[in-house]
C-alpha cells in the first residue's frame, strides 16, 4: 500500500537552505527502495546508515545550529578533511594536494572566500560572525555540502570536489538542483574572481544531465574561457569523482565590479 509519512528532518535550516515546508514528506517506499539501490555504492552506504538511523528514530540530526551570526573567532577552515568525508573525497583531496606540491595547484581554504571578499568591499557583519560562505554554512560535518576547492591559476581553472549530505535533498536520496547550482555558481564565482578580482554572478546556464546520489563524491571543473573588458565568461561540468558520469554542464558569466 502506498504511504506518505511526515518526517522531521532538521527542520529549520533545511528549510532555510532548501526552501521547503517546515515539515518534509518522505514518499517511504520510494526511500526503501532507493536504499536497497544505494547500498550497491560507497555514497548509498552514508545514505543508507542515514536512512536506518532516521526511521529507527536513532541519531537523526533533527536539531543543530546553523551559521548564526556568532562572537566565534575560531575561523575554522571548513575545506579540510573531517570524519564525515568518503574515501571517495579524501582520496580525491590526496589527489590534488599532491599535485600543489609542484605550485600548480593552490588549495583555498574557506576561510579565505570570505577574506577576498573582504579586502575588496569590506564587511557589514564584522566582529559579528565568522567567516563562512553559503556553500559550508551548517555546523554539523556532513550534512551539507563538504567541499574543498584548488585553483591552477596557469590554467584559469578551479576545481571543488564536494560531497552532498542528507540536508541537500532534492529527490528523495539525490541531491537538490538548487545545490548543484551553488556549487558550480562558487566555483566558477571563485576562478572569476581569481583572474580579474572581485566579480559578481550575472548569468548562470546548467544542463543538468544526471542525479547526484546523495553522500557520493563529485568534482566540479571550471575554468575561465574569456575575459572581454569586465566581462569573464566562464564553462564548468561537474561530474563523478571517476569521471564516468557527468552530472551537469553550465556557463557562466561575471562581472567585474567597478569598485
Ligand atoms: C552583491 C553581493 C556580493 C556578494 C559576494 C559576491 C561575490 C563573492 C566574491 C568573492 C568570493 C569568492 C568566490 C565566489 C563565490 C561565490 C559566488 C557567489 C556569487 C554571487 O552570489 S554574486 C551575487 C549575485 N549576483 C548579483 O547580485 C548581481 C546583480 N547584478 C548586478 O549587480 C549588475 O547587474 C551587474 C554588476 C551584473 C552588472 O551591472 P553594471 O551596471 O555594473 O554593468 P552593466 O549593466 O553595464 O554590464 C556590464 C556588461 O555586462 C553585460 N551584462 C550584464 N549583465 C548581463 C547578463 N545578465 N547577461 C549578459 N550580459 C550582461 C552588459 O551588457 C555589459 O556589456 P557591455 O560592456 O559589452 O555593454
Amino acid at each position: 500500500m502506498v504511504c506518505w509519512a511526515p518526517v522531521r528532518w532538521g527542520a529549520d535550516a533545511h528549510c532555510r537552505l532548501l526552501g521547503f515546508s517546515r515539515i518534509h514528506w518522505v514518499y517511504t517506499e520510494g526511500v526503501a527502495m532507493l536504499s536497497i539501490c544505494a547500498r550497491h555504492t560507497r555514497g548509498g552506504i552514508y545514505l543508507c546508515n542515514y536512512l536506518t538511523a532516521q526511521r529507527a528514530g536513532g541519531p537523526a540530526p533533527c536539531h543543530f545550529s546553523t551559521s548564526q551570526p556568532s562572537l566565534s573567532k575560531d575561523h575554522r577552515d571548513y575545506s579540510l578533511p573531517n570524519v564525515s568525508w568518503s574515501q571517495n573525497l579524501q582520496d580525491l583531496y590526496n589527489k590534488y594536494q599532491e599535485l600543489s606540491k609542484n605550485g600548480n595547484w593552490k588549495c583555498i581554504p574557506s576561510c579565505s572566500q570570505w577574506r577576498l571578499v573582504k579586502s575588496q568591499v569590506g564587511d557589514p557583519m564584522e566582529g559579528v560572525r565568522e567567516n563562512r560562505f553559503f556553500i559550508r554554512n551548517l555546523d554539523k560535518d556532513g550534512v551539507g555540502l563538504e567541499c574543498c576547492m584548488f585553483y591552477n591559476k596557469a590554467e584559469k581553472r578551479m576545481v571543488c570536489i564536494f560531497q552532498p549530505g542528507p540536508y541537500l535533498e532534492g529527490p528523495p536520496g539525490f541531491t537538490h538542483n538548487g545545490c548543484t547550482a551553488t556549487i558550480i555558481d562558487s566555483t566558477a564565482g571563485e576562478v572569476a574572481v581569481c583572474t580579474v578580482g572581485m566579480a559578481v554572478t550575472a548569468n548562470l546556464n546548467i544542463d543538468y544531465r544526471n542525479p547526484i546520489l546523495l553522500g557520493s563524491t563529485a568534482i566540479a571543473d571550471s575554468m575561465v574561457e574569456k575575459v572581454d573588458g569586465r566581462k569573464v565568461y566562464t564553462r564548468c561540468t561537474v561530474r563523478s569523482h571517476d569521471d564516468k558520469v557527468v552530472y551537469a554542464e553550465a556557463t557562466g558569466l561575471f562581472i567585474k565590479s567597478n569598485l
